[in-house]
């Protein structure tokens, strides 16, 4: 399978190594400072599922370098996307689809529109991935979770090819029986997660001695479950409670991507998943007094500038 890997951070440069280990046909879409290091370091992966490296990654800039491809993996921030629909219309146009592993929902309406339904599918991961100071990926979690699944039924066979060339990979990647639940319930957790340790700086473990801030992560869950359910999203009471439960269940050290970023004075997706929410919210006369009261504080440390 001929795969591209738009954005060689840390979920597109994991995944795409272990597809490349697999022996697929893997090239990594990069920005220029990006292409540079990839092209004089190679591709090295850190994991407890077992290191990698590719010492000379196929590594292109511009998506006229491909003559075809069945498969893009679009690994970018929410805050990136407006910038990858050029390329992303070069390599459809060529017979691409494409699999969105960002966490949220409102790069899907955007992609839809921007490349038509018929190449927009599914997609979510768990890992807890992040990349070093030399650009080394590290993977710290045993999870490498990759989801996808048809949002157009042109897609099904597509979803099965990927499952099927995945199966001799270093990932758990599978077709989702029903992708847009997992998406809201992943975008649901994240919103809790992410903007419960960022907002405090605080891993997990921490969040969860204090029972009133724990509390806020359960009440941001609720939030976004109103908010599922004026979309047509059927998530509920127990979809809460397992939540919470996963992350009563994480490690005391266990924290958020987006906390990670804080911590590394990085650029936060605040704007694309709780900010993404408030919109959407409007969109159906809703509020979110918990989503909006965490969007409000982490924007403070967004460093969108
Ligand atoms: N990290 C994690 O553990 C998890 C992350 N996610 C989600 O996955 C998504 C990706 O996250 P993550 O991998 O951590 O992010 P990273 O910041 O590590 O990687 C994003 C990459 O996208 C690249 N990029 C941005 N714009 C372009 C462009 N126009 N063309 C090519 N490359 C581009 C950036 O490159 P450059 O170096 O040029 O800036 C960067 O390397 C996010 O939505 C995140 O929420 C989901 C699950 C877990
Ligand atoms: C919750 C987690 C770690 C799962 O993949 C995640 O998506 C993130 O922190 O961005």
């Amino acid at each position: 399978m001929k795969i591209v890997v738009l954005g060689a951070g840390a979920l597109g440069a994991y995944f795409g190594a272990r597809w490349e280990q697999s022996g697929q046909d893997v090239v990594f879409l990069v920005r220029p400072k990006r292409a540079q290091q990839l092209r004089q370091s190679g591709i090295l992966i850190h994991s407890v599922e077992g290191d990698y490296a590719i010492e000379a990654p196929n590594v292109i800039e511009d998506a006229s370098e491909v003559d075809t491809a069945d498969l893009v993996l679009l690994a970018v921030k929410g805050y990136h996307l407006q910038d990858t629909i050029s390329q992303l219309k070069t390599l459809t146009a060529k017979g691409a689809r494409v699999l969105p592993v960002l966490n949220g929902i409102e790069h899907l309406p955007i992609l839809q529109e921007q490349l038509g339904e018929e190449a927009v599918l599914g997609g979510l991961s768990f890992i807890i991935a992040t990349l070093d100071n030399q650009g080394d990926v590290v993977h710290a979690s045993s999870f490498h979770d990759l989801r996808f699944g048809p949002l157009h039924p042109s897609q099904q066979a597509l979803c099965q090819q990927i499952e099927s060339v995945s199966r001799n990979a270093k990932m758990n990647a599978k077709q989702a029986d029903d992708i847009s639940l997992e998406m809201w319930n992943k975008y649901m957790f994240i919103t809790a997660f992410s903007g419960i340790t960022t907002a405090t700086d605080s891993v997990i473990g921490e969040v969860r001695k204090r029972p009133s801030t724990f509390r806020i992560a359960e009440k941001i869950l609720e939030d976004m479950t109103k908010l599922a359910n004026a979309n047509n999203i059927p998530l509920n009471k127990q979809h809460v409670e397992k939540a919470m439960d996963n992350l009563r269940k994480f490690d005391e050290d266990a924290t958020s991507s987006m906390h990670q970023d804080r911590r590394k004075g990085l650029r936060l997706e605040v704007e694309h998943l709780h900010g993404g929410a408030i919109r959407l919210a409007e969109q159906s006369g809703l509020e979110l007094p918990y989503v909006e009261t965490i969007y409000g504080i982490l924007k403070r440390f967004e460093n969108k500038d």
